[in-house]
């Protein structure tokens, strides 16, 4: 039935059907599956239970002729008294001069729009000549995209279910159905559209949202699942001798948390299956400490590495530290878009004839031209930038080779199951040996000259500091305080005292670098930077961690940059400069002074901006679910998952009674039998 195309929708001519595929409408299940996003509710109460401000329908009688007056270019307004219940409504509408005809005295009229209990006038938005339909209040509202109007998507979707009720057939299982009290999938079309009840509306949505996560939960299990099997001969021959030998010359002991972590990379890379893991773990837990050793692993076994980072400041960094860790023997090199010519061309031959064997970079690893000789191992750092498309690229693109990703944004267990939920995760839950919690203040923007004056004591005891803008230049829109203002500012006031550096995205490569290497070699001592410090920067002699505007930022960011410091043994601190305006501004504040523990911050944020704000669903790859929300239907959830484990082990796609969920599945996954048998 999802195969009929729109255009055998009796009333949809190749016009229409063809707006409709415009907006990604195809076939009749599409159009089943574009759901309202919001109901008109058209029920009628008595004046006196009306409310305030809020969306009400009415019904009278048009009492005289409206009036309408025009001002401006092209406004205008037109007022009408309406009689309800032995009481006058004044009606307001405004540029619809046209609808003046519509409302003729003496008839009856219906008019929905908001309401002004003091004045008793109502703001029109819709009317309809006659009483409104009250056989069904419950009307619903799609979002116009294209040129259809909503009262065309009604008919046209009525149309289906009148239509089509055999066709719309059930696929999900009825144990579940019975179990979680859900409607059927015909009558949960028929109730998401044209709602008979609130009540019936609400099981209709929880049905959807089930639906919605219990097939990707099932498809995720799936992807392990095959991951897992169908990639065999990736067996590595590392030499633990070898690993050991490193970790000994390794200039601090390992956390038990690193331990375990390798534990479980090594099983991985030595066992023939194809490693797709997560390394998640706190600001400054070390996970990069425990990508170096085991890439090293694979180094040993003859084979070769990439390590893939976020942005050129991080590559450059990695490099310097993986010539510092590893065996000079070991021939690294790194890859960037900024880097070209006969440089890049060098670079790539030693890559193709393997001579290289590891290879540090941005995202210029994995362009068409970057031939690998034997690639067994990918390291992909903070993993949330990279998302699940490239993760495909990489897929697609052939490479069978072992996946570790890195991200030190703690993430949320909903996003995790969600966005990871294909992945093993290892976690670094231990912060190393020696480590003061970094102590956090807020203060407002009219303190700067004694929080410049408490940095200047830091730097004098040899430390260093950070302070973060959020723009580079001075823009008319936002007052922000901006990086190159504060670097000339605190050059003046610190004359002779400090030197102050000058970080940000502007920058060329070359200039990025030797800031960076000022600032890591404490020729910089107060770094003014945009946040692109805010991943993986390194520098544990930095103590202060001073951000600019902070009500700007989220939770997890300000986590993030918050972890740029408390790197080393001595005691650091971050303050935050903001005024608020809003409550949520100044709640994320006091939240950042009352934790550093970055699970509990990244709940708060899912709290406070939803998924959407924390992770840029877009560029993470984030699915875009149509109804299921992360937060609110995190029950939904974890229920989905726990029901998609358990279909796939027990192998759903061998029972009689779960063949059309594999079948409504094998469409979209491609994925055969015998693959899974
Ligand atoms: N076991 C350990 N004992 C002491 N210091 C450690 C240990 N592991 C790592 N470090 C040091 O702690 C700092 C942070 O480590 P690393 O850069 O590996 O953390 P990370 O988790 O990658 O951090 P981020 O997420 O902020 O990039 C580094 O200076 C590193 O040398």
């Amino acid at each position: 039935m999802n195969q009929l195309s729109v255009q055998q929708i009796k009333g949809v001519g190749p016009k229409l059907a063809e707006t409709l595929e415009q907006i990604n409408i195809h076939t009749v299940e599409d159009l089943l599956y574009y759901f309202p996003n919001r109901y008109d509710h058209y029920e009628q109460k008595p004046l006196h239970e009306l409310i305030h401000n809020e969306k009400v329908t009415i019904v009278g009688e048009v009492l005289q002729e409206p009036m309408v007056t025009f001002y401006g270019r092209k406004k205008s307004r037109l007022t009408v008294n309406i009689r309800v219940d032995g009481a006058v409504v004044k009606g307001v509408m405004f540029n619809r001069a046209f609808a003046k005809k519509h409302f003729v005295p003496g008839e009856t009229i219906s008019v929905n729009g908001k309401w002004d209990q003091h004045r008793l006038q109502i703001t029109i938005d819709q009317y309809k000549k006659g009483s409104m339909d009250a056989s069904n209040p419950i009307s619903p509202i799609y979002s116009s995209k294209g040129d259809i109007k909503n009262a065309q998507f009604q008919k046209i979707i009525k149309q289906i279910i009148q239509d089509y009720q055999e066709e719309i057939s059930e696929f999900m299982p009825t144990p579940f159905l019975t179990k979680y009290k859900l409607p059927d999938r015909f009558t949960g079309f028929s109730e998401m559209h044209f709602p008979s009840s609130f009540q019936q509306l609400k099981h209709a949505k929880r049905r959807f949202i089930y639906e919605e996560l219990l097939l990707f939960q099932i498809k995720m299990q799936l992807y392990r699942k095959r991951n897992r099997e169908a990639t065999q001969g990736n067996a590595q021959v590392i030499n633990m001798e070898q690993v050991k030998h490193l970790i000994q010359q390794f200039p601090f002991a390992l956390t038990e948390a690193q331990k375990k972590s390798l534990a479980d990379i090594f099983r991985d890379l030595h066992s023939p299956y194809r490693m797709n893991r997560l390394l998640q773990g706190d600001v400054g837990s070390g996970k990069t400490a425990v990508a170096v050793i085991s890439l090293y692993g694979t180094v040993t076994a003859g084979k070769q590495v990439a390590f893939m980072v976020p942005t050129e400041i991080l590559a450059e960094q990695h490099e310097v530290s993986l010539k510092e860790l590893l065996p000079n023997e070991v021939k690294i090199h790194r890859l960037t878009g900024s880097i070209k010519g006969k440089k890049r061309q060098q670079i790539l031959s030693d890559i193709e004839d393997g001579s290289c064997q590891v290879v540090i970079g941005t995202h210029a690893l994995i362009q068409d031209d970057v031939h690998f000789d034997d690639l067994a191992y990918v390291i992909i750092d903070e993993q949330h930038r990279f998302g699940v498309h490239q993760r495909n690229t990489l897929r697609e693109k052939g490479i069978l080779a072992d996946m570790l990703y890195m991200t030190a944004t703690p993430i949320p267990r909903t996003l995790s199951i969600t966005a990871f939920g294909d992945m093993d995760v290892s976690k670094i839950d231990e912060m190393p040996k020696g480590r003061k919690p970094v102590e956090t203040y807020w203060v407002k923007q009219n303190m700067f000259e004694r929080t410049v004056n408490f940095i200047y004591k830091e730097i004098k005891k040899g430390s260093q500091a950070y302070i973060i803008c959020p723009l580079i230049e001075e823009s008319d829109k936002l007052d922000i305080q901006n990086a190159l203002d504060l670097f000339v500012q605190l050059q003046e006031v610190l004359q002779g005292k400090a030197t102050v550096g000058l970080m940000h995205g502007r920058l060329s490569t070359e200039e990025k670098e030797q800031v960076m290497l000022d600032f890591a070699s404490n020729n910089v001592q107060i770094l003014v930077s945009t946040t692109v410090v805010e991943v993986g920067v390194n520098v544990p002699n930095a103590t202060v961690m001073m951000i600019q505007d902070a009500d700007r930022f989220g939770l997890s960011q300000l986590h993030q940059l918050r972890g740029r410091v408390g790197r080393g043994e001595k005691q650091s601190y971050c303050i935050l400069v903001a005024d608020p305006k809003g409550e949520t501004g100044k709640e994320r504040m006091r939240i950042m002074t009352e934790t550093t523990d970055g699970f509990e911050l990244a709940e708060r944020d899912l709290e406070l901006r939803g998924p959407g704000d924390l992770f840029g669903v877009k560029q993470s790859g984030l699915p875009e679910f149509k109804l299921a929300d992360l937060v609110h239907d995190y029950r939904a959830l974890e229920t989905a998952r726990t029901d998609a484990i358990e279909l796939v082990e027990h192998q759903f796609w061998k029972d009689a009674d779960y063949q059309s969920l594999f079948d409504y599945l094998q469409k979209e996954l491609d994925l055969d039998k015998q693959t899974l048998a």
